[in-house]
């Protein structure tokens, strides 16, 4: 079978410093991997390449059999690649349902004429898009706040409305940029619960997360950057015994 993702000879310059230095790795439908590394290592670097955010010098990022270099940020979302930001970018004033309706309008194509003269397509995008928005509200367990504004919602809260705005674009790809990043422990034990049900529809999930407590049982696997350079790729336990990664991520 395809692999959902596939990072083949990933290379990213600024100016003299490689950033990222001949990087691969695959990642399959319903798979949750982990990218980790010291500070500045090139996780968010890799990310951004990903998204379409940051130009690469050379390789390739096929999301199934499209190729995603040179493609725009925009381009890369509607092909399927979702992502969640370490500091939430939520529309503050808009309802938890609003905003997620707004990852669901993603996938449709209407002009804004259409949108302006409110015409019978953009109703049926309209009816469909709520209907999204109100599967994923259940799914993620959002109900009780459904009407909020997000702003007024506590932090841990406001990321699971981020991972549902991202999967009510259909992803075939869902990136986390650090999602465990000022939760609590019972915040962080949720959200990992509902990362974990969200691969089970068929999606990959990349996340970037130095919180160790939230990652180890979170990934089917680890993938591991130093310097730029990928020095372990596989299971969680064989990564955190190996000797590389013990000296280069975690000093030891
Ligand atoms: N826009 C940029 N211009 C110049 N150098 C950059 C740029 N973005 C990142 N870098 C450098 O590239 C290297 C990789 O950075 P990157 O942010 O990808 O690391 P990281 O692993 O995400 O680190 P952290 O965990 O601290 O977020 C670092 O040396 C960083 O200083």
């Amino acid at each position: 079978m395809q692999d959902t993702l596939e990072v083949e000879g990933l290379t990213v310059r600024f100016g003299g410093l490689v950033a990222v230095n001949d990087v691969s790795f695959k990642i399959g439908a319903n798979e949750i991997v982990g990218l980790i590394g010291p500070n500045g290592a090139g996780k968010t670097t890799i990310f951004n390449s990903i998204c379409g955010v940051t130009q690469t010098a050379a390789g390739l990022i096929n999301l199934g059999s499209e190729s995603l270099v040179g493609k725009t940020n925009a381009q890369i979302a509607s092909l399927g690649v979702s992502r969640t930001f370490q500091n939430v970018r939520l529309f503050a004033e808009l309802s938890v349902r609003d905003n997620i309706i707004m990852g669901a309008y993603r996938t449709h194509k209407c002009g804004f004429v259409s949108s302006a003269l409110r015409s019978p397509q953009h109703a049926k995008i309209e009816k469909e898009s709520g209907e999204v928005a109100d599967h994923w509200i259940d799914r993620l367990g959002l109900r009780n706040f459904a009407d909020r504004s997000a702003a007024s919602l506590p932090l841990g809260i406001q990321r699971v409305v981020e991972v549902a705005r991202a999967m009510a674009g259909a992803p075939k790809l869902v990136l986390l940029d650090e999602p465990a990043a000022g939760l609590n422990a019972i915040e962080k034990e949720r959200l990992a619960a509902i990362v974990k049900q969200i691969a089970v529809e068929k999606c990959a999930v990349l996340v970037v997360e130095h919180d160790m407590t939230m990652v180890m049982p979170l990934v089917d696997r680890l993938i591991v950057i130093n310097f730029g350079f990928k020095i372990a790729d596989g299971a969680v336990a064989d990564v955190s015994r190996s000797a590389v990664v013990q000296e280069a991520y975690l000093g030891v």
